[in-house]
Parts: structure tokens; sequence; C-alpha cells
């Protein structure tokens, strides 16, 4: 394979599809297609792990720190939607001292040939694969001796993707809980501080089940702001959550009462003293190994910006650290683009806006859809009669939801094209039903799933 092929394989391409063919013809969409592209090429997982690893002999150097490799075995693990292009790095990196290992992919996600086994689970919700491969990262760390350097390659997705759960807790508790918890519009912290006080994988996990080996973890962040004890709930991380915090979060999110009783008690056993916290800063077992973010959504957000200002648009980012319920976050986000198109501010035009982050949906209805369609939805009633504008909401792991696709764009035209073929909008998003919106109008924008994933990108762009 030639340079170049190797390059368009690589090459993860976003098409426009749907009922509006002006739409796609129109050069802002295609310019916007271009940006986002460029932001997923920015946020290749075997990149970002090489930009970070590097072998020379026996030592492999992380972060300016050298993690000699003889005298013991090295074992990866990697999990996340990002797993196979981070294993694929390191395999290569480190070049037969791997000793043993898991991969671990959400189902559907292509892995690329690899020595490792390469396992697919359950995500957003963990099945009986997720606890098969949160079995068999155990017995492997279990397995740990010192001497021993555990890689931990982690990317988001991996909490569903690895279970292990607590005493007494089986996989339908961990389901169901993980449901509720993901149909309340609870944030992703909230939602792994629940989950840490339930799984033994999560809320570091590998230190307390390899205590005397070396750890590494290796991480690329989805998580807003890059609390890395967040990402895939922080298997090698020290948990700043107690279960009062996970009680809490069940009650704020008006959850308590309906989640499986074999959780409450635990959470409330917990939250009573009677059984041991997660591991907190400071605790000896992080004295062993220490946790990096190799990648995040700042390098998309830069590309982006440059893909941006090299096509001739004056480009800022106005937020990387966006959150809040979707279609209000969209409403503002049209706003914001509305103020463009008619008065050429913040910037002036051509312009593009990003506002990159990760809202949340509260499932009210039985539609179908994600959070970038509805942030798309949202934004569409405040672009109503505006020329030559669009604004595009990506998913940058390429599945937005329960859509099967990874956003949506929309412009000046969407919501009356949706009015005028009998669809009541509001309605749509009240019954979380966005996908229906966009596949009468047109604007689905479909990857499949990327193999990366950081946070998801809103760009609002004004001819
Ligand atoms: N019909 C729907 N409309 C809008 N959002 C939805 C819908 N169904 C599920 N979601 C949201 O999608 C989220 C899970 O989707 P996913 O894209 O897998 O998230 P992540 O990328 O964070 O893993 C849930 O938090 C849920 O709120
Ligand atoms: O695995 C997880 O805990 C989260 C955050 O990292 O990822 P996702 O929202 O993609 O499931």
């Amino acid at each position: 394979m030639t340079g170049v092929d190797q390059m368009e394989k690589q090459m993860i391409r976003i098409a426009l599809e749907g009922g509006r063919p002006e739409l796609a013809r129109r050069g802002l969409a295609a310019a916007a297609l271009r940006m986002l592209e460029s932001g997923l090429r920015a946020v290749d997982p075997g990149e970002a792990v090489r930009r970070s690893v590097r072998r020379e002999g026996a030592s492999l150097w992380v972060g300016g720190r050298e993690y000699r490799l003889e005298g013991g075995r090295v074992l990866l693990l990697a999990v996340g939607k990002a797993a196979g292009g981070m294993a694929a790095a390191l395999e290569e990196i480190l070049d037969g001292w791997i000793g043993g290992g898991l991969v671990t992919v959400p189902a559907g996600t292509a892995a690329p040939p690899l020595s490792l086994p390469v396992r697919e689970a359950g995500h957003p919700l963990p099945d009986e694969a997720s606890r098969a491969c949160g079995e068999e990262a155990a017995r492997l760390l279990r397995g740990a001796r010192s001497g021993d350097l555990v890689l931990v390659a982690l990317s988001g997705g991996a909490s569903a993707l690895w279970s292990l759960p607590a005493e007494g807790l089986g996989l339908t508790d961990l389901r169901e809980t993980t449901r509720l918890l993901l149909e309340s519009g609870a944030a992703i912290e909230e939602i792994n501080a629940v989950r840490k006080h339930l799984e033994l994988l999560k809320g570091g996990g590998v230190p307390l089940l390899a205590p005397s080996a070396r750890f590494l973890g290796l991480i690329l962040s989805d998580v807003v702001g890059d609390r890395l004890e967040a990402v895939g709930s922080g298997p090698t991380m020290p948990d700043p959550s107690r279960f009062a915090d996970a009680w809490r979060i069940l009650e704020r999110r008006r959850i308590l009462d309906r989640i499986p009783a074999a959780v409450r008690a635990r959470l409330a056993a917990g939250r009573a003293g009677k059984l041991p916290e997660t591991p907190k800063a400071g605790h000896p077992l992080f004295a062993r190994g220490e946790t990096l973010c190799v990648g995040s959504a700042q390098e998309a957000i830069a590309a982006i910006l440059r893909s941006a200002q090299a096509q001739g648009f004056a480009a800022a980012c106005l937020t990387s650290t966006l959150q809040g319920e979707a279609s209000q976050a969209g409403l503002v986000l049209g706003n914001i683009l509305r103020e463009e198109a008619l008065h050429g501010r913040p910037l002036p035009r051509p312009s593009a806006l990003l506002a990159a982050g990760e809202t949340t949906v509260r499932i009210a209805g039985k539609g179908r859809g994600g959070r970038n369609l509805e942030l798309a939805l949202g934004a569409a009633s405040r672009l109503v009669g505006l020329e030559g504008v669009l604004l595009a909401s990506l998913a940058s792991d390429g599945v937005d939801g329960s859509s099967g696709v990874g956003g949506a764009v929309v412009d000046g035209e969407s919501w009356k094209s949706a009015e005028a073929a009998g669809l009541d909008p509001d309605g749509l998003l009240a019954a979380n039903n966005s996908l229906a919106f966009f596949q009468a109008v047109g604007g689905l924008l479909r990857t499949g799933p990327t193999g990366t994933n950081v946070n998801d990108f809103s760009l609002l762009l004004a001819e």
C-alpha cells in the first residue's frame, strides 16, 4: 500500500444525506464537512499515542518519564471507542514487548489487525460481552506481578464495555441503573460517579486489582474539561466522588426510587460507612503509576479553526465546554448565528464559530435521535428566513444517540420545509424524535463509527 493509499484509508469521510439536494450542493455545507473532517483527523487515536509515547531499546518514554520494559511482562488493556487505533500504535511502538492483554471495542466498530485478542461489547448499555471482557481484564490484572507494567489505553465508551459488578449486583442491575441515568439528563461525571460505586474495575480499579504491578494510563479524553477521572469511569485514577455523592446524584435526577433495590441497598450501605470507599488522591496505590491525556477535543478544535481559516472564513471557538439540555444549547447557538447573518457580529463574514462540548438530553418520548440532532433541530427555528447560514453538529465518534447517524445540519429553510411537509418540529422535539425531522427535510451527517472519540462539535457558518 502506498503512503497516499494509506492516507486515503485513514481519511474519515462525512456524508451529507437526505431529502433536499440543494442543501448538499451548497458550498457552505461542503466547507463545513471539510472543517469537521479536519477535526476528526486531528484526533486520530494512533497519532495521539505516537505523539506521546516512544520506545528506545528496552525503555518506553512517556511524558518525560522512563519505563524499563525488562524484568517483567508488559500487559496492554485497550478499551473504548478508540481502543483499536490506540492498541495498533502501541503494538507497533512496543514491537514484540507486549506479553498479553485484551482490546475491547463497541460492537460494530472496525478494529485494525492486531496481535492481541479483540472483543466487541455492548454500548451504551453493558451486556454479557461487557461482563466477559470485564472478567477477562480482571483476571489479567490479578495475575500481574511486581515488575510487570500494565498499560491501559483508555477512551470514551469504556464504562459500558468493561463491566465487573460489585458483590451482590448483577448485570441487569447495572443495565437498568445506566439506562435510567442516561435518560435522566445527568452529565457524564454524575453517571460515572454512580458507576464507580457499583463496579470493581472503575474508580481506581486497575491498581486495586494489580497492586504490585506498575501501571500507565494513556487517555484519549471525551469528557468536557478533560477531567481524566471521568473518562471511562477512571480505572487508573483516584476517585474524587463518594458513596454519598452517588446517592445525591440519583436523588437530584429523581431516579432513586426507580433504581434496582440491590443498587439502592449497596449505595445505602456505602453511605453509612459499611463498605470500603473507592481509593482517593494520595492513596499509595497511585504511587506505582501515572495517567496522562494523549489527546482531546482541543486538538480537533485547533484543526477545525485552521481549516476554516484556510477556506477564507474568520474563525473562533465560542466554547470548548458546552453543556446543558441539547435543544436549549441549539436555540442559543441559533441566536448567535442569526446575529452573524444580520449584523456580522461577533466576527466579520464569512465566519465560522465553533462550540465544542457534550450536551445532554432528558428523554421524555419514545422517538429516535441524539444530542447533536436535537441541538441542530433546536437551532433551526432561529434560522428561519436567513440565507447563507448553516449549523452542523456532529458526534466525533460518529454515533449520535439512538439515531444511527453522526449528526445533522440545518439552514434557513430546514424548519419551514418540515412544516411544509406537514411535520410539527416542536412536537418531534418533545417526543425526542429528531431523526424523523431530518429524514423528512434532509441534512443527516453519516460517518459510521469513526474509531475515535472526543467531544461533540457544533459549527456555525455564515457567508
Ligand atoms: N431519541 C433520542 N433523542 C435524543 N437523545 C437520545 C435519544 N436516545 C438516546 N439519546 C441520548 O443519547 C445518549 C447516548 O448516546 P451516545 O451517542 O452513545 O452517547 P456517548 O457518545 O456519550 O456515548 C444518551 O445519553 C441519551 O440521552
Ligand atoms: O465511557 C464513559 O464513561 C464515557 C466517558 O468517557 O464515554 P461514552 O459517553 O462514550 O460512553
